[in-house]
């Protein structure tokens, strides 16, 4: 690790036509509003609502809060920068900024936050069942039953891998059974081995797992959680969920309910697994949070103490998922062989990255990794989940 923190690479914007960045606020953010247009029957004043919000993601700007959100809320929103960014244009503000603030503002219009009949519904829930529901869950929960041949380190690693590739909607049970081969090479950088050995140190060990996406990325996360139980590998965890809606699928209290009715009324081993957890999580010694700060629109750097306290008295604190990447090294045009320890040298203890590549952030790569990247033909392996990574700083 290097003495000093490096030099911050540039943010990355959302200002240039035809990149990543700027394709997520034109065309996919608009996507969404249609979507939750159509998912319930809002009334005049929240499609009204929406469509402002449809108008604004093209030419808008950033706007103050209404007037009546909490005062809470509008506190902490000035704190993260609202009244710096009010009145600029969505493209000109950090891109990591405008997208989070993007998501506060849909739950403005469809009227999550104000008295009334859509207060505290879910504009993604229905997509969110659908996928527990979908077919493919099923048989993805019943493949577990095929690691029962397994010792506990491959079906731990098994797991491992299932959680990493579920961040792509994607279970990868199957991965343990001779099937690896394409998607253990599509790993960029995997310290897998130094997780695990953090989860040998003397007790007792506590794991902060910060999720990202219900669904199909929350079960296996938490057959995971549930192993490294049984195991004997953590005695406690803290799961951290995201206190309301956010990017679409991520993972709220709501969501780990489902999942976890989901898990228990399912049979064989995910079943099982789905029980110990239901008992983890009535003896305490599985604990949720669900802290403003994770659907902040900033770096973890930036995180308040009492959060820095928890990641500070866990043995490891596992990351999940592409945004929380960016928010741990920080939403920058980092050169790809930047050291990973350098850029997470702030975090409070032992942090791991699980994350497929769904942004042009990246750290910690060899140069050797990188020039067969680049070389390899595949010009989005920075954005299109087709790569993934296991990332630790002991
Ligand atoms: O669910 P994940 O892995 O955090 O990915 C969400 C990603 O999707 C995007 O919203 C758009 O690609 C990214 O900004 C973000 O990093």
């Amino acid at each position: 690790m290097a003495d000093t923190a490096p030099e911050p690479a540039p943010v990355i914007l959302g200002d240039e036509p035809g990149s990543f960045p700027h394709g997520v606020l034109a065309d996919r953010h608009p996507a969404v509003v249609r979507q939750v247009r159509d998912t319930f029957p809002f009334g005049p004043e929240r499609l009204r609502a929406l469509d402002a919000l449809l108008a604004s993601c093209a030419d808008g700007v950033v706007e103050p809060l209404p007037a009546e959100a909490d005062a809470r809320d509008r506190e902490r929103w000035a704190r993260w920068g609202l009244d710096a960014y009010a009145g600029r244009s969505w493209y000109e503000v950090p891109w990591l900024w405008a997208e989070s603030h993007f998501y506060r503002r849909l739950l403005d219009a469809v009227g999550y936050f104000a008295p009334g009949t859509w207060q505290g519904v879910d504009p993604f829930r229905p997509a969110k069942l659908a996928e527990l529901d979908d077919p493919a869950t099923d048989e993805e929960l019943a493949a577990l039953d095929g690691l029962a041949g397994l010792t506990a380190d491959e079906r731990g690693r098994a797991l491992l891998h299932g959680s990493l590739w579920g961040n792509r909607a994607d279970l990868g049970f199957r991965l343990s059974e001779g099937g690896t081969g394409q998607q253990v090479d599509a790993l960029v950088c995997d310290d897998g081995d130094a997780l695990w050995s953090l989860l040998d140190t003397p007790g007792p060990r506590t794991l902060c797992l910060v999720a990202d996406n219900a669904g199909r990325e929350l079960v296996p996360d938490l057959l995971l959680l549930s192993h490294l139980l049984a195991e004997g590998r953590v005695d406690r965890a803290v799961l951290h969920l995201k206190p309301h809606p956010y990017y679409v699928s991520d993972a709220t209290p709501a969501d780990l309910l489902d999942a976890l009715r989901r898990l228990t009324a399912a049979g064989g081993t995910a079943g099982t697994y789905g029980r110990l957890l239901w008992t983890a999580l009535r003896e305490g010694r599985v604990t949720v949070r669900a802290h403003p700060f994770s659907c902040a629109p900033l770096p973890y750097a930036d995180m308040p103490g009492d959060l820095r306290a928890e990641f500070a008295a866990a043995t490891v604190t596992v990351l999940k998922g592409d945004l929380n990447y960016r928010r741990l090294v920080g939403d920058r045009w980092w050169d790809p062989t930047t050291p990973f320890a350098d850029v997470t040298a702030y975090f409070p203890g032992p942090v791991a990255a699980l994350r497929t590549l769904k942004s042009d952030v990246i750290t910690g790569l060899t140069g050797t990794t990188v020039a067969a990247l680049e070389k390899g033909g595949d010009e989005r392996w920075r954005t299109g989940g087709t790569h993934a990574l296991i990332q630790v700083r002991t």
